[in-house]
C-alpha cells in the first residue's frame, strides 16, 4: 500500500552544508503492517516521515500510496490520508481550543470546515472515541487542551490523527517525552487503534524493547538507508540483547559508544 521508491533527500544541496539525509531508499509496506524503526541520531528517520508526509521535498525517487503517486502532492493534501504524531505533545493540538473543538477540527479533515456548533451525532462519536482511551476525557469536552497533561494530550493527538481513519499513521517517537507508565499506556493505545481500524503504521523509537515488542516488521536505519529489516518470524525469536547486537553490527561506531555507556 506504500511504496518508497529510490528516494533521496538532500538538504542544502550544492553548499558546504550539503547533507544527504535519505540515500536511494526503497521499501514497500503491505496493508496493515506495523513497522518499528530504529536507528542512530541523524540516521534519517524523521526525514523519511517528512518525505512520506510531504513536509520536505524529495530530490530523487517517488512516494506511492495506494497506487497513487504522491511525490509532488502538497502536505495538506497528503494529510487527508496520512496521520503523523511527533515527540512533542504540544504539536498537533490547539491549546486554546477545547477538546471538543480540537476533535471537530480533525473530524472535518477532508471536508469543508465550518464553524457550526458540533452536532449531537458528532459529539456522541467524540464521546465514544474518548471513552475508548480510558482517561476520563469523555467528561471534559469543554476543557481547554492546554491544561491537559502531556500523556492526555498525546492520547488526544492520537485520537485526532485517527478519528478520520488514515491510510497511514506515522508515529515519530511519540511517547519519548512521557513518563514510563504513561508512555506504555499511549503505546498500547496506538497498537489498539491501529489494529481495530486496520491502519498501516510506522513507529520510530529509540527503545529497543518497544521496537521488538510492537509491530510485525522492524527497520534498522543508518546513513539515510534501511540497512537491516526484520520480519515477524525473526522478531519472535529475538531477545532485546539480540536486537542490540544486530543494531550495533550495522550502526555507526558512535552508537556503540552510546549504547555501551
Ligand atoms: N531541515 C534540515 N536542514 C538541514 N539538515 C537537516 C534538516 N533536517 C534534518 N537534517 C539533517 O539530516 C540528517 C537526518 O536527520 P533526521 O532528523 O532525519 O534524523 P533522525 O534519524 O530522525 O535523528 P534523531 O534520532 O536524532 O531524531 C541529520 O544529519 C540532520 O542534521
Amino acid at each position: 500500500m506504500l511504496k518508497v521508491d529510490d528516494v533521496s533527500v538532500i538538504f542544502n544541496e550544492g553548499t558546504v552544508n550539503e547533507k544527504r539525509a535519505l540515500s536511494h531508499m526503497s521499501f514497500e509496506l503491505n496493508e496493515g503492517d506495523f513497522v518499528t524503526i530504529i536507528g542512530s541520531n541523524g540516521a534519517g528517520k524523521s526525514t523519511l516521515f517528512s518525505a512520506i508526509s510531504g513536509a520536505v521535498d524529495i530530490n530523487e525517487g517517488a512516494v506511492i500510496l495506494d497506487h497513487k503517486d504522491m511525490t509532488h502532492e502538497k502536505e495538506y493534501i497528503r494529510s487527508r490520508a496520512i496521520g503523523r504524531l511527533f515527540q512533542d505533545p504540544l504539536k498537533g493540538t490547539a491549546p486554546h481550543m477545547t477538546i471538543e473543538e480540537n476533535l471537530a477540527l480533525s473530524y472535518s479533515r477532508g471536508k469543508h470546515f465550518s464553524l457550526r456548533p458540533v452536532s449531537k451525532k458528532d459529539r456522541q462519536v467524540f464521546i465514544d472515541r474518548l471513552k475508548a482511551l480510558d482517561l476520563g476525557l469523555e467528561d471534559r469536552l469543554t476543557t481547554k487542551v492546554g491544561t491537559l497533561s502531556g500523556g492526555q494530550r498525546q492520547a488526544l493527538t492520537l485520537l485526532m490523527a485517527t478519528i478520520v481513519t488514515p491510510k497511514l499513521l506515522l508515529l515519530d517517537e511519540h511517547t519519548a517525552a512521557l513518563d514510563p507508565a504513561t508512555s506504555q499506556k499511549v503505546l498500547n493505545l496506538s497498537m489498539k487503534i491501529a489494529q481495530e481500524h486496520h491502519i498501516t503504521t510506522m513507529m520510530i523509537t529509540h527503545n529497543m524493547e518497544d521496537a521488538l515488542k510492537y509491530g510485525n516488521r522492524t527497520f534498522i536505519m543508518n546513513n539515510g538507508q534501511v540497512v537491516l529489516e526484520l520480519n515477524q518470524e525473526e522478531k519472535a525469536h529475538m531477545s532485546v540483547n539480540d536486537l542490540v547486537e544486530k543494531f550495533l553490527s550495522v550502526a555507526s561506531a558512535s552508537d556503540e559508544m552510546l549504547l555501551r555507556k
